[in-house]
């Protein structure tokens, strides 16, 4: 877990769920608004750990109403979104929208975008600057199958994946940039990374970014881990000082489990491993 001065997080840690194409619109509204309850009840400090939901497109709108209606203290983003601001591209989605939907971030380069529909660091390199141009916080998603890591390979893979989004842009522009670590042999496999292996690659992570900005620019990019986050370990993956949360896939859809994910702190002593 990132460390802390004076009680606070020198990194604000980001719990988030990535709902994937589970739960139409009206399902969302429900899930959000008991999620929000959940937390309520359990006392969340929104400050101190934010939280935030990317459902599907379809379900944007009504979360927006919801949260900007009821101020909850949730933030939400988008999947996914187009490179380009809008035009003749059938099925795409502008950042221009997004924003204008309220979602505060975006996720890039989900390893199911870059599986299923093939998309390249090139690409993604095209969509992070889409998101920037919209004000829109990127989560660049990461991470390497199970052949590179069996094969060693996989700080290499996983930073070539961070230096291809990244090329071209500058410090000030990635202010609000996230990184998350997802092993692809560890999501919806039940198989989670080690705390150790969380570590190794958040560390390498951010060593990477000091090497292309500088230090001090690194010392504030969160970096997530993902790959079957539990309640039950999500205190040891997060002792790492280098990782600053978790996206959460199939745990975010259970308001119970994903609340208890984000009170991770009151899990430090349970002594529950990964
Ligand atoms: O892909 C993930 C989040 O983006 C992880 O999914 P699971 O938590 O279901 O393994």
């Amino acid at each position: 877990m990132t460390t802390q001065k004076n009680g606070a997080f020198v990194r604000r840690p980001l719990i988030a769920g990535n709902w994937k194409m589970n739960i139409d619109h009206m399902e969302a509204i429900a899930l959000v608004q008991k999620l929000a309850w959940t937390l309520n009840d359990a006392g969340h400090d929104y400050d101190r750990v934010q939280v935030s939901v990317f459902p599907p497109f379809t379900d944007l709108r009504g979360v927006q109403t919801l949260v900007t209606g009821d101020k909850l203290g949730v933030d939400y983003g988008a999947q996914d979104l187009s490179d380009q601001d809008s035009g003749a591209f059938t099925g795409d989605i502008s950042g221009a929208f997004l924003k204008k939907l309220g979602c505060s971030q975006v996720l890039i380069g989900h390893s199911e975008r870059r599986e299923v529909h093939g998309e390249t660091d090139a690409q993604l390199n095209a969509k992070l600057s889409a998101a920037l141009r919209h004000g829109l916080a990127p989560v660049l998603c990461v991470g390497e199958g199970l052949q590179v890591r069996e094969a060693g390979n996989h700080v290499a893979h996983t930073l070539a994946q961070l230096e291809g989004a990244l090329a071209g842009r500058t410090a000030e522009e990635l202010t609000e940039l996230v990184v998350a670590y997802e092993p692809v042999w560890a999501i919806g496999t039940g198989k989670v990374a080690g705390p150790e292996d969380a570590q190794e690659m958040s560390a390498a992570i951010r060593a990477k970014l000091a090497e292309l900005y500088s230090e001090g620019f690194a010392e504030t990019v969160r970096v997530l881990y993902g790959g079957s986050v539990k309640s039950k370990n999500v205190a040891s993956i997060l002792a790492g000082p280098d990782v600053d949360g978790a996206l959460v896939g199939g745990a975010s859809l259970d308001t119970e489990e994903f609340s208890k994910i984000a009170s991770f702190e009151k899990h430090v002593d349970t002594g529950a491993q990964a």
